[in-house]
């Protein structure tokens, strides 16, 4: 009898969204919300039965069209051990497309993805098993996945559900266990299905939100040449700010690349700029708590995160809400910025040590929520994925 627990945290990108994606260094972190999956077995069962609390949805596969569907895999592709993803995608595509004709109605597209996601990780973890080359799904199980983080709206929540579904899935296909799930090689195991599942929702994603939600901290990443963990000696306390405008990161990611085709030179100079931004912070969050008073650096940092929103107001990604966050915290003296894709989604209030004995700060928050916002405080920072063992 399986049963387990994992927990993946959701991200904010600090400096360097957009850029990141032409190969510039972004600096990312975790923050204290994230997505929480529950895998049981279920004696007997011959059914996988998914829970998408988010979503308020249900996909249920039963595991003889799922073993049908890698035999008949296998068989396409004999010998392949899935260099290229590419055909699996496809081919789980085409799977799914059926199935949803036969049995699922029209399911939202957000679903769809969802749905795709676990089929195809679970494809291939059972499909590249250092178990058994052949191996078959024999059991049934429960999958439960519920999320603090709002969908599509800037805080890695595909990339938190992707790698909390690649976690249990290498699991379930013998690829390690509980025990063994942080060595080097499992976590970039994880990180790489989880970029899978990023590529089912974005297309052609960096890679930095399923990196920083699978091994956590805060990081420096460069698409394509990996990452390095910042040495940061202090929390860095933020206010995350939702502006409840719903939007895609596919769309706009689609529309600066638009942009940048138009006028090349003028947006590479952008995204030099962005680079020079991350160069001139990461000195900046790895020295806080070093000396007795931090708050020229603090000051800094604040220029930074202004500079940095400025640019991405250059390319055309903020919103009127935006705009009506940013005011209000710059009334209020905080300096803020949107953070990942833009257009909606969150932004980020930077707050000072022991912002919770300043008076300003309690009317920020007051403000905020009058106006319609979501608030939530929380540190930039913390544990990556992690599994644990389930009681009941
Ligand atoms: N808890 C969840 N349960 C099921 N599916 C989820 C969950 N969270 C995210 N998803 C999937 O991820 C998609 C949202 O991806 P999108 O990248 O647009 O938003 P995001 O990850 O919140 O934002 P960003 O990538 O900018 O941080 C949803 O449409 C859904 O398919
Ligand atoms: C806009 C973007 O940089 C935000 C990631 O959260 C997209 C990406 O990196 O894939």
């Amino acid at each position: 009898m399986m049963k387990f627990q994992v927990h993946s945290p959701g991200k904010v990108i600090l400096h360097g969204e957009h850029a990141v994606i032409y190969q510039k260094p972004a600096l990312a972190a975790v923050v204290g919300l994230g997505t929480t999956l529950q895998f049981r077995s279920v004696a007997e069962s011959q059914m996988a039965i998914f829970q998408l609390k988010s979503l308020n949805s249900t996909l249920e596969i039963k595991l003889s069209n799922f073993n049908a569907f890698l035999d008949s895999f296998r068989f396409k592709y004999p010998g392949d051990k899935l260099e290229s993803t590419a055909k699996l995608l496809e081919e789980v595509r085409a799977e799914l497309a059926k199935e949803m004709e036969r049995n699922m109605g029209t399911q939202k597209a957000q679903n769809q993805r969802a749905f795709v996601s676990i089929f195809y990780l679970l494809a291939g973890a059972v499909l590249t098993s250092p178990i058994e080359p052949n191996l078959k799904l024999s059991q049934g199980f429960q999958v439960q996945v519920d999320s603090e983080l709002n969908v599509g709206a800037g805080l890695g929540s595909s990339a938190s559900y992707g790698s909390a579904l690649a976690a249990a899935f290498l699991i379930l296909a013998g690829h390690f266990d509980e025990k063994t799930y942080l060595q080097e090689e499992n976590l970039a195991l994880i990180s790489h299905w989880a970029y899978e599942s990023e590529r089912v929702n974005h297309g052609t994603p960096s890679g930095v939100d399923n990196t920083v939600c699978t091994y956590g901290g805060i990081l420096r990443f460069v698409k394509g040449q990996g990452f390095q963990p910042l040495r940061v000696q202090k929390p860095l306390n933020i206010l995350l700010v939702d502006s409840r405008v719903g939007r895609s990161t596919a769309d706009i990611v689609a529309k600066v690349r638009h942009l940048s085709e138009e006028f090349p030179l003028l947006i590479d100079a952008i995204w030099e700029a962005c680079e020079q931004l991350v160069n001139s912070a990461v000195p900046l969050y790895e020295s806080f708590g070093n000396g007795q008073d931090d708050s020229e650096k603090f000051e800094k940092l604040e220029r930074l995160f202004q500079i940095n929103n400025d640019l991405l107001k250059a390319i055309g990604v903020t919103h009127p809400k935006l705009e009506q966050i940013f005011t209000i915290a710059f009334k209020r003296g905080f300096f803020s910025k949107m953070t990942g894709a833009g257009a909606g989604g969150y932004a980020i209030v930077l707050l000072p040590e022991k912002y919770e004995c300043n008076e300003v700060y309690w009317k920020l928050k007051a403000e905020l929520e009058v106006a319609g916002f979501g608030v939530h405080v929380t540190t930039a920072g913390g544990d990556g994925l992690r599994v644990s063992s389930l009681d009941d």
